[in-house]
């Protein structure tokens, strides 16, 4: 990685040689660094405070073993972290994945990522990010249940309502908030707000289980309006995944007045021409935890395809907007000539880094719209803030004010993306903006709290 500034390519070299093998992490780090070119170019004081070395290295990287007993009584381990990246301007604040594929270079990208997406969204909070190579998949829930209370008994001890407050992410929803909630209470004897996505009986925010979706629609819409002139509306839509964040993103990129036709999850994914239906696909998903055949074998004009290496999958059905929803790296340059040769608008990221660097510089290059995870998909977690916020004082807002929010936020976030840009010459250019805009607020805290970390 070749960067103009001296200081920031011997940070960069720096941390490259420390973390050879954290190749997710050093992704994220390269992309927001090259962002911050005039950034450091324009202010020398950066260099001096050590802003840079200092942002790219977490505070503190907590790992932790996890045993727990299997339904056949059998004892089993697993790999535990929280990885508490940066302070400056809150509680660490960040989800908590469970997926085989977590290792620390994953949980340190994504800790690293959250940093500057929170700072986007105004609110008080600082970035965070954790997780287990434990595979929810197949397990009972009752197996859930012990490892999620196995995993809080270490982890409660590095976390706190004004300290860190963790989340959902991959494999972590209600049922597991709700565990790790439990048990963080009988340890502590506290009820207080911990944890965000809580369930609406004990302290959870009506609209977080929507937020990333639809906030992802919402930032795409105002991102239309702003550099294209256009919406939502008779707008083919393609989507990734079948999780939260997909879920929603149809349902809101339908009520905007998009079709759509997409959707996949880890063995295969599904075109249907007619649209999406958006209630099979919550009960299969969401109710049954089923695989997408389910969803194929329930609705007549879904083509259900096989997931194969090398195929572009759900990117090469012809559509005007792509959202990716499932995973990191999951677009590929390849796809995104695909889309490219498709006529394809905007693509926007509901994933955390899913477009790989040269699918983005081909999708720039190309002229399309694309919007950045890190502004896209902070929905979510500006959501989970507002919970903070309504724990805080011990009340509930409606789904309408918690929604009204959440649209102004994600419009705010298109809006400061690109006067960050255009106040370094890159008019329209809404990674460099997002990331222009997040980091300018962290250094400035950082710098007026002196060297505290
Ligand atoms: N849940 C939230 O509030 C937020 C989630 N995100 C990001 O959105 C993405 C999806 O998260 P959720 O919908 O919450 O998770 P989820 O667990 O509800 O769904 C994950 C989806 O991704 C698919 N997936 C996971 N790993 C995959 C792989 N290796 N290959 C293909 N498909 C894979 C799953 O099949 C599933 O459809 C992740 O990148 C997550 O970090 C970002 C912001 C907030
Ligand atoms: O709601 C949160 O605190 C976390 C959401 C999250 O993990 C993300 O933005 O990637």
């Amino acid at each position: 990685m070749k960067f103009e500034s001296s200081y920031l390519q011997r940070v960069y070299d720096g941390l490259e040689s420390r973390n050879a093998e954290q190749k997710e992490f050093l992704q994220a780090v390269a992309e927001v660094l090259e962002s911050l070119e005039p950034v450091v170019a324009a202010n020398p004081e950066l260099e001096r405070w050590g802003i840079i070395e200092r942002i790219v290295e977490p505070e503190r990287i907590i790992q932790f073993r996890v045993s727990w007993v299997d339904d056949n009584g059998k004892v089993q381990v697993n790999r535990g972290y929280r990885v508490q990246f940066n302070s400056a301007i809150g509680p660490y604040k960040g989800g908590l994945r469970l997926h085989p594929s977590v290792n620390l270079s994953v949980i340190k990208f994504l800790g690293f990522e959250q940093i500057f997406k929170n700072s986007l969204t105004t609110l008080p909070i600082g970035g965070g990010k954790g997780g287990s190579d434990f595979d929810p998949k197949g397990k009972s829930d009752m197996e859930i249940m012990r490892f999620c209370q196995a995993f809080m008994t270490e982890l409660e001890k590095h976390i706190g309502a004004d300290t860190d407050v963790p989340a959902g992410d991959i494999g972590v929803g209600g049922r597991e908030i709700g565990f790790m909630y439990g048990q963080y209470k009988r340890l502590r004897n506290e009820f207080t707000g911990v944890l965000t996505g809580k369930g609406l009986t004990y302290g959870g925010s009506l609209a977080r289980t929507e937020a990333t979706g639809y906030g992802l629609c919402y930032y795409t819409q105002e991102a239309l309006k702003s550099l294209r002139n256009t919406d939502f509306n008779g707008k083919t839509v393609a989507v990734s995944g079948a999780g939260n964040v997909a879920i929603y993103a149809i349902q809101k990129a339908y009520q905007l007045g998009g079709k759509p036709v997409t959707c996949s999850d880890s063995t295969g994914w599904i075109y249907d021409p007619e649209g999406i239906d958006v209630d099979l696909l919550k009960e299969v998903k969401e109710v049954k935890r089923a695989r997408l055949t389910e969803y194929a074998a329930a609705r007549p004009s879904a083509e259900y395809h096989e997931k194969k290496n090398g195929e572009h999958g759900v990117w090469s059905v012809k559509c005007d907007i792509a959202l990716p929803c499932a995973t990191q790296n999951e677009l590929d340059e390849n796809d995104a000539k695909m889309l490219i040769d498709n006529g394809v608008l905007a693509v926007c990221e509901g994933a955390n880094m899913p477009s790989t660097p040269a699918a983005i510089e081909a999708l720039k290059k190309a002229g399309v719209l694309f919007g950045p995870a890190k502004a896209a998909n902070a929905g979510g977690v500006a959501t989970s803030a507002l919970e903070m916020s309504q724990n805080s004082e011990r009340l509930h807002w409606t789904f309408e004010e918690v929604d009204e929010k959440l649209q102004h936020i994600m419009t705010g976030i298109v809006h400061n993306s690109l006067d960050a840009a255009a106040k370094y010459g890159l008019d329209g250019d809404l990674v460099a903006g997002a990331n222009i805009a997040g980091f300018e607020k962290v250094a400035d805290a950082m710098i007026a709290q002196g060297v505290a970390y």
